[in-house]
């Protein structure tokens, strides 16, 4: 039962009486629970509603409690979204830890403003406070409570995922809301990845995704068929996000593990030192050596790489999802047609299959649906199904390249098209499932190098190869909504 409502929540004083409509639309709904402490009316009902208005100042939430008359006609509503107590998996106590990770960098740098105007008072609502920052293990296992990370680096979310099991020795659960887009989730994975002991499904890390980045692919891709059982309009992803939160179900996370030949790096974009006298000082790029990647989303070469590469720079970033149209106007406009080989196989070796060209356009294997709420690159993945698949093409024109991109737009029918050439071959967009896919580059230029795996970039010496596989093992267990797993 919560505790008495926050004073962030803005709540409406007088019951509605039979009928909530015209103050909450279901869409907005959060949760219902039993009426705050001290409140003895048994038959009076709180809603927690979620708005959010695009104002002046950017982006505004706003949280609201609702009280209503239990009557019979609020059953539908009941059904859907009643919850008499708090999952287990939001219980802290000796035996599970709850985290609150606020990526700072995600996105258009909304987690903060989401985690102290909804966040932070929906959990206080249930009586749940966030610890200080001294605050030890004793202390995190005691109930109510929370660690609260707010990240300060690009580093901090790998940290965190790294000091996670090994404090406490695999003893305790773990359960981690990560506001954050999809780095935060793979930075997690990561992490927690090279750690063998715990390898019993139960003990791994439980995350709950507050889709607060630019794609939040994974997050979507999860939901794509969640539902309400009385076929409510779809909520936002925010609100269908905190309905997981309080009311989800644990799963396995797929992935797959990326692994590159000898001489291989990520790179990223870091500013210039803030004190720089230089005005003009340029974004440089650094280089760390890396054998492999383990992914949950993505690993590609060709057009998406490069577009994710060059629309990352600092200066980009402030253009926020428009970034990455400004950068494809340039690119399309180049339309290079990258010299690689292309092997898919099943783990055992059988059904070896080499692509019947050298030159490509894209080249992209997921193990997700959507890499946007919008943007269904593989139509046939399904929610935690595991499998990986290819989406490629040859080398086309830019204008092709960007039909092919709107079709995606258009709910994935891009697999579907062919066309001819002028030579009068027939062309098509080229999709296929896989547990292996090799991508070798003959690219000599190091700008033609690039791979994207869920965002991070990955140059490849030349004539290097990545090789990527789904991964029999899982790592984390993520939470999705109830309808996703039956
Ligand atoms: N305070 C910070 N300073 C620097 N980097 C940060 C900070 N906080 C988070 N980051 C980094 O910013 C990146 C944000 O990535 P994330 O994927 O969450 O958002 P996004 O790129 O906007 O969304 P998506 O991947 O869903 O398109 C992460 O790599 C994270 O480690």
């Amino acid at each position: 039962m919560p505790a008495d409502s926050s004073e962030d929540i803005s709540a409406d004083t007088a019951p509605a009486v039979g009928s909530i409509q015209g103050s909450v639309k279901p869409e907005d709904i959060i949760f219902i629970s039993k009426p705050s402490q001290g409140t003895n009316k048994s038959d009076t009902l709180d809603i927690l509603s979620l708005t959010e208005e695009t104002g002046e100042q950017g982006p505004a939430f706003k949280l609201s409690r609702t009280p209503v008359t239990n009557v019979p006609q609020l059953q539908p509503l009941l059904d859907e979204f009643l919850i008499e107590d708090l999952p287990q998996y939001l219980k802290s106590g000796p035996s599970r830890h709850i985290h609150v990770v606020v990526s700072t960098g995600s996105g258009t740098g909304l987690s903060l403003k989401f985690y102290n105007s909804i966040l932070q008072p929906l959990l206080e609502s249930w009586d749940i406070r966030p610890l200080g920052p001294t605050a030890d293990l004793a202390e995190r296992s005691k109930p109510n409570t929370y660690n609260l990370v707010i990240t300060q680096d690009a580093d901090s979310v790998r940290n965190f995922a790294r000091n996670l099991g090994q404090a406490t020795q695999n003893t305790v659960q773990h359960t981690v809301v990560l506001l954050s887009g999809d780095g935060g989730v793979i930075e997690m994975l990561n992490g927690k990845a090279p750690v063998e002991k715990s390898d019993a499904e139960a003990h791994l890390p439980l995350v709950a995704v507050l889709p607060l980045g630019t794609g939040n692919a994974l997050f979507y891709s999860l939901h794509k068929t969640a539902k309400t059982a009385a076929g409510y309009p779809e909520p936002s992803g925010l609100v269908q996000s905190l309905r997981t939160l309080f009311k989800g179900r644990a799963a396995s996370l797929p992935s797959f593990k990326a692994e590159f030949s000898p001489g291989s790096r990520i790179i990223s974009y870091t500013s210039p030192d803030e004190g720089d006298s230089s005005s003009t000082a340029e974004a440089e790029s650094h280089a760390d050596a890396v054998s492999h990647l383990y992914g949950a989303i993505v690993a590609s070469y060709g057009f998406h790489s490069q577009l994710v590469w060059e629309s990352d720079t600092p200066e980009y970033r402030k253009h926020g999802a428009k970034r990455f149209g400004m950068v494809a106007q340039e690119l399309l406009k180049e339309s290079h047609a990258y010299n690689a080989i292309v092997e898919l196989a099943r783990k055992d070796g059988s059904h070896r299959q080499k692509l019947d060209r050298d030159r490509h356009a894209y080249i992209l294997t997921t193990m997700v649906s959507n890499l946007e709420k919008t943007f269904t690159i593989s139509p046939s993945s399904k929610p935690l199904d595991g499998k990986l698949r290819l989406v490629h093409f040859g080398a086309v024109s830019g204008e092709k390249t960007m039909e092919i991109m709107m079709q995606a737009y258009g709910g994935g029918k891009h697999v579907d098209m062919k066309w001819t050439t002028e030579d009068g071959a027939v062309e098509k967009v080229g999709y296929d499932e896989a547990e292996v896919v090799r991508i070798t580059t003959l690219e000599e230029d190091a700008r033609w190098r690039k791979v994207c795996i869920d965002g991070t970039i990955v140059e490849l010496p030349q004539g290097g190869s990545m090789s990527v596989k789904t991964e029999d093992k899982h790592y984390l267990q993520v939470l999705v909504d109830k309808s996703v797993v039956g």
